[in-house]
């Protein structure tokens, strides 16, 4: 079966399946000089999913994501969270969602207490609660051994764990994830899946962009492929895929070049 671009890559589609977008994305492009990083992007997550978006190195994925929640200004188009436009109304967009970004900037001379802490005063969180949800956060992403380091000596593992407990930290209803299982060791990743499947499970949806194709094969029930900007498949990950598995889907529609297929002539020869 040929993979879809239609329903979940149409701006103008209603709500996927009777269920209101999560969130929606109209028209998204970003030029930076002369390099074209996202083309006249439309996507739409459905509620309740678990969307995958994928896509090879520089495909815009992190481009794409940083301008759906309000980290990067595009030069057209939309981003709307359940409704609601992320640039026109960016507190009440925020509150709705929860985003770990490429790269992220943190308070470094905190501990992962104190960084929690300090987040959940600033999103208003009530202080009896607050601490409450810290603690549980610690504990989850095992955290509470390294109390005394500061966030400055965090492993870049840790740094993806703190940054996600930050993002999870007000009880968001999309959660938008940039790589969020890069450097996190295998026991901690387990954590981590269990802890977004529930969250789907209970209501919540999530967005996440990955190169590890098994991983987005085995956690996501929907499914983006960006090559160069553009969205070349988006639908149930069964339909994009169709008989083969991801990784053959990607590759058939991504390709690589005749470079990289032959390899280093001098390597080993
Ligand atoms: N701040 C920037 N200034 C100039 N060019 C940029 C900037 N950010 C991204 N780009 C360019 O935009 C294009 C898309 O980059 P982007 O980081 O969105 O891709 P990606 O799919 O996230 O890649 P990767 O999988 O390697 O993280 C690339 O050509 C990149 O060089």
């Amino acid at each position: 079966m040929e993979p879809s671009t239609t329903q979940y890559a149409a701006a103008e589609s209603p709500d996927v399946d009777g269920r209101p977008a999560a969130l929606r994305l109209t028209g998204l492009h970003k030029e930076f000089g002369s390099n074209t990083a996202v083309d006249h992007v439309d996507l739409v997550v459905p509620q309740g999913s678990f969307f995958g978006l994928v896509g090879p190195n520089g495909a815009g994925k992190t481009t794409s994501l940083s301008m759906a929640v309000g980290l990067l200004r595009p030069d057209e188009g939309a981003s709307q969270v359940f409704g609601v436009d992320v640039w026109s109304d960016p507190v009440e967009a925020k509150t709705l969602m929860g985003v770990l970004p490429d790269g992220l900037s943190m308070p470094e001379r905190l501990t992962g207490r104190e960084l929690l802490t300090y987040i959940g005063q600033l999103r208003g969180i009530e202080a009896g609660v607050l601490a409450g949800r810290v603690q549980e956060l610690l504990d989850v992403m095992e955290l509470g051994g390294a109390e005394r380091t500061l966030v400055v000596d965090y492993s870049t593992g840790m740094r993806k764990k703190i940054g996600l407990a930050t993002a999870l930290l007000h009880g968001p209803r999309l959660l938008v994830l940039d790589e969020p299982f890069e450097a996190v060791d295998p026991v901690s990743a387990a954590a981590l899946k269990a802890i977004l499947i529930g969250f789907v499970s209970a209501g919540g949806s999530v967005v996440l962009s990955s190169h590890v194709m098994p991983l987005v094969e085995q956690l996501c029930d929907t499914v983006a492929i960006m090559a160069a900007g553009k969205v070349v498949a988006a639908g149930p990950l069964g339909e994009v895929r169709g008989d083969t598995t991801l990784e053959q889907t990607f590759v058939k529609l991504v390709g690589g070049d005749e470079h990289t297929r032959k390899g280093l002539s001098w390597l080993a020869s």
